[in-house]
């Protein structure tokens, strides 16, 4: 699989580094108008240019990692030299129909949401397409599976899943922040209270991916009655826990819906 990549940012490195580690067959090139910070990928057999239609004609996929107010001047660039390919597009808020308009109906518009941990073969990645593409959409979701798991979604929850699965990465990190934080408060220091507070979270995510059960039935195992781990929950949510992750997750998605 030849996969294209135009947007060497935080996004694009990641699913190229993704892709060198965990798609060993796939033959990846990156672009990026400055690639000196980037150059380093080729050592891992990674192509890199500053050229976004470098080679693009033997791509089976390209994948938009840039900005939306990119869009239209990569994509002026790039249309000349394809036909008959398929976009994948990771760029937050542009539909199908937009895409699709833009790109012409010679090439396919496929919406993907991957995250960074995609560098980890361990993305989250939401994919949507319209059916008249569904054949050649299973080439993207073979190929967003090796980085993780790829689920197929209705397009009307791409939004959704932007601010869940992508953001999520950086919600889920500043829960940890915050965890490592009061690991220092309570004696550790910074490096042992965060290995600590990272294995925890892998470990609860871990027991829920694996026993597919609600996770207030794990807590439950964890809270002892007149125990420690009820009186602290209790007063986190006292504190708005649950409450200001689920507004601060409704907020990102009114940005994104504008
Ligand atoms: N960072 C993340 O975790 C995620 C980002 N996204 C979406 O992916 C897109 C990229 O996000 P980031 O990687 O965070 O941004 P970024 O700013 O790190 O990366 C964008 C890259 O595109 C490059 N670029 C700009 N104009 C270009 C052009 N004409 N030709 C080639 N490359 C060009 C920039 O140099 C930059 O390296 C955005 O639409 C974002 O919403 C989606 C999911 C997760
Ligand atoms: O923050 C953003 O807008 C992008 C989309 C999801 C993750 N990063």
């Amino acid at each position: 699989m030849k996969v294209h990549i135009i947007g060497g940012g935080n996004l694009g490195v990641s699913i190229a580094l993704g892709l060198s580690k965990f798609s060993p067959d796939s033959k990846v090139t990156i672009t990026r108008r400055n690639t000196a910070s980037i150059l380093y990928l080729e050592k891992l057999g990674v192509t890199v240019s500053t050229i976004n239609i470098h080679q693009i004609q033997e791509a089976d996929i390209i994948v938009l990692t840039i900005k939306p107010y990119q869009v239209d001047t990569v994509l002026a660039e790039i249309l000349p030299a394809i036909t008959n390919k398929i976009i994948a597009s990771a760029v937050s808020g542009l539909s199908i129909e937009n895409l699709q308009n833009k790109i012409g109906t010679s090439n396919s518009a496929v919406r993907i949401m991957p995250n960074i941990a995609a560098q980890f073969g361990a993305s989250a990645t939401c994919i949507a397409f319209n059916e008249k593409d569904k054949e050649k959409a299973q080439d993207v979701v073979a190929l967003f599976q090796s980085l993780g798991t790829a689920p197929i979604i209705d397009e009307k929850l791409m939004d959704a899943a932007t601010v869940l699965a992508a953001s999520g990465t950086a919600f889920a990190l500043r829960y940890i922040r915050a965890s490592m934080q009061a690991g220092i408060e309570i004696g550790f220091d910074w490096q042992t209270a965060l290995a600590i507070s990272a294995q925890t979270v892998k470990g609860a995510a871990e027991m829920l991916l694996e026993e597919k059960v609600h996770p207030e039935q794990l807590i439950d195992r964890v809270t002892t009655p007149q125990g420690c781990t009820i009186a602290g929950l209790n007063e986190m949510e006292m504190h708005g826990f649950s409450s200001s992750l689920i507004r601060g997750i409704k907020t990102s998605l009114k940005q994104i819906k504008g």
